[in-house]
């Protein structure tokens, strides 16, 4: 398989919403010894990173790269509204812990022009021995780059490509097309086969943590040139997708987690704890779909 698929990992909370440090490993080993992942990505929306105070973050980097050592590739996601908390998170994980590949996501909620979303992510990489994936989400950051915002962001040859979580495939295929020695991971699951025919070079999503089989047989499949198989995986995943979907997202890739034996915790709030109907339908879908 030459297309690399990603965990976004989660992060295991006890009921008080302190890190439970001993599940988050968990879901590490569960990645890496059951799912056979090729990478990880530390830190980002699935992590619920955007809820957490800098020192719990920077334990969360740690331990992961404590417990996943060389098994797997890493990629620690330090972006934030803050520049300085950002710098301080890329100087710790390369220097302190030694990532060798940062993300961040573009800065949100103030309206920054391009020149000022330029300036961050040049600022961030600059003073560290580290590659930078950009980590492009619209929907949830409000934040849209144009082909020619991508092209300026990537004359700096320290940023290496993007985590596109985007709907936009015209976008993505003109990206594809002018910069075909950049890095592109998609991140929206429910669209993998899309994105694989359209050429990136892998995929890191919130839902391989429990359906990476499934996605690794599709990507087995198209590059196989099998698309009838692979078109029938990704309608298999997109109805445990929905599922999940309609049950709460993190919630329940927790719950399913923890149906596979792995102490995957609770959310942090203000993300409500499963409800026993939830716990129910979790229990479902992992019957349903997940169960060997
Ligand atoms: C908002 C969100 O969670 N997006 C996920 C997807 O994997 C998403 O959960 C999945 O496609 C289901 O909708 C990833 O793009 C997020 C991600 O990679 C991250 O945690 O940084």
């Amino acid at each position: 398989m030459t297309k690399k698929l990603y965990s976004a990992l989660l992060t295991s909370f006890n009921a008080d919403g302190s890190l439970n440090e001993k599940g988050t490993r968990e879901i590490v080993r569960h990645n890496i010894d059951v799912n056979h992942i090729d990478g990880l990505y530390v830190g980002g929306s699935t992590g619920e990173n955007f809820m957490l105070q800098t020192a719990t973050k920077k334990r969360i980097f740690e331990i992961v790269k404590d417990e996943a050592g060389d098994d797997c590739d890493l990629i620690a996601q330090v972006g934030s509204i803050d520049l300085q908390e950002s710098k301080e998170l890329a100087n710790y994980v390369v220097n302190d812990l030694g990532y060798k590949t940062i993300s961040a996501v573009t800065p949100f909620y103030y309206n920054f022009s391009f020149p000022e979303i330029k300036y961050y992510y040049d600022e961030i990489v600059k003073d560290v021995d580290a590659n930078l994936i950009v980590y492009s989400i619209p929907a949830l950051t409000g934040v849209s780059l144009s082909l020619d915002n991508f092209a300026k962001l990537f004359e700096n040859p320290k940023i290496i490509g993007v985590k596109y979580t985007n709907a936009d495939f015209f976008l993505l295929e003109r990206l594809r097309n002018r910069f075909p020695d950049k890095k592109i991971l998609f991140g929206t699951d429910e669209m993998l086969l899309p994105a694989l025919s359209l050429g990136v070079d892998g995929a890191i999503g919130s839902t391989y943590n429990v359906n990476a089989a499934r996605a690794q047989s599709e990507i087995k499949a198209f590059e196989a040139g099998d698309m009838k198989k692979a078109l029938d995986i990704q309608h298999q995943t997109n109805d445990l997708i929905s599922a999940i979907l309609n049950n709460g997202l993190y919630q329940t890739i927790k719950l399913l987690l923890q149906d596979m034996g792995v102490a995957a915790g609770y959310t942090k709030e203000p993300m409500h704890k499963p409800t026993p109907e939830m716990e129910s339908v979790a229990h479902d879908i992992y019957n349903k779909y997940l169960k060997n």
